[in-house]
């Protein structure tokens, strides 16, 4: 399905004209941001590659962004791969043999390396090597490649389906944060400026409330509201001509659309607010369990709309209110509030 408030990119998202280039015009993320700057300057005075980088956190919040930025920071080249397009260590081998000294391989959706491909990599980070099985039968051996010292960066929706061994070998782990409302409302306001639409305060505000702490989703309502000033009110993003199209895409004033109402009326209704497993929750509603759990949950958990237990998933005394539901504390269904 397609969803307007779902951080998963969808082709016309991600326009490189939005794209910020430099650490400097990245918005938000300000602790990250402070240490990778170290980080930088230590690798180039060293005159050394940077460290490996793992990058995790929800979808849109700009961990591709960040991997072009850390290239054109350290002034080096970006390769790029994802996970499932290198199905074979002989397809990995291939690109690391073509990387330069300082180059930056970036792997996206890396929790989806096969493993024979993961083990390649162990040695390439740790050694900047690769053994490479030639011949066959009796004449079967294996020859050692040296390759230049890259840095990997590596990003994942899914750090916890990362094995150990591999995690352990990136030196810089990074999360990816929700974005604060300021730092939403600058970014509507570069990509406004970006796409040469003039937009009130007021609009500003009303589209960063909605996006979900996602700047991919801030861009794409963005997209859709400008539609509607276009038609409507000569270009001009009013703060009415803001709400209104937002109300007219079922966006809530918290960014839930009608996926996260079913999803907590179906809680709420079918299980009396929880604790539920979510396999139970993800056939009731008919949504994938795994896309309820990257791409809904970690918001509505950010918000304080559900929490997680060991006996599964709670709505909150905030998500009733939000909906208009009276809340009742079940003291012996040991409900959590
Ligand atoms: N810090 C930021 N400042 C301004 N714009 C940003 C920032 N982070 C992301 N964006 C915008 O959001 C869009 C999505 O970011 P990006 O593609 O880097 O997300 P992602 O984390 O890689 O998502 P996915 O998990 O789907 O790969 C970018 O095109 C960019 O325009
Ligand atoms: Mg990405």
């Amino acid at each position: 399905m397609n969803r307007l408030v779902d951080g998963h990119a969808d082709q016309r998202d991600d326009d490189a004209s939005l794209r910020p280039q430099t650490l400097a015009e990245y918005i938000g993320q300000k602790d990250l941001k402070e240490n990778l700057a170290v980080f930088i300057e230590a690798a180039k005075q060293r005159e050394e590659a940077l460290d490996h980088v793992l990058l995790y956190g929800p979808p849109g919040l700009g961990k591709t962004t960040l991997s072009y930025i850390l290239a054109h920071e350290m002034g080096t080249n970006i390769k790029t791969a994802s996970g499932p397009s290198i199905e074979k260590s002989g397809d990995l081998a291939a690109i690391l043999s073509q990387l330069e000294p300082g180059d930056i391989l970036f792997i996206d959706e890396i929790h989806r390396l096969p493993k024979q491909v993961e083990e390649v990599l162990y040695p390439a980070m740790e050694d900047f090597c690769i053994d490479i099985v030639v011949g066959k039968d009796a004449a079967v051996r294996s020859i050692r490649l040296d390759l230049p010292p890259f840095t990997l960066v590596g990003a994942t929706t899914r750090a916890g389906d990362l094995s150990a061994p591999l995690r352990d070998r990136f030196g810089i782990v990074n999360q990816l944060q929700f974005y604060h409302l300021d730092e939403l409302c600058k970014i509507v306001s570069r990509t406004a400026k970006v796409m040469g639409n003039e937009i009130a305060e007021g609009a500003v505000m009303e589209i960063a409330r909605r996006s979900r702490g996602t700047p991919r989703i801030a861009n794409r309502l963005f997209r859709r509201v400008r539609d509607f000033a276009q038609v409507m009110n000569d270009g001009v993003v009013s703060e009415e001509i803001a709400t209104m199209a937002l109300d007219r895409l079922k966006v809530d004033h918290m960014g839930l659309d009608d996926v996260d109402h079913k999803y907590l009326r179906g809680i709420i209704e079918r299980f009396k607010g929880g604790p539920v497993g979510m396999e139970a929750i993800a056939s009731s509603i008919g949504e994938e369990a795994m896309t309820l759990e990257d791409v809904y949950e970690p918001y509505l958990l950010q918000i304080g709309f559900i929490n997680r237990t060991p006996r599964g998933r709670v709505v909150t005394a905030k998500a009733y209110q939000h909906l208009g539901i009276a809340y009742q504390d079940d003291l012996f269904g040991g409900k959590l509030p």
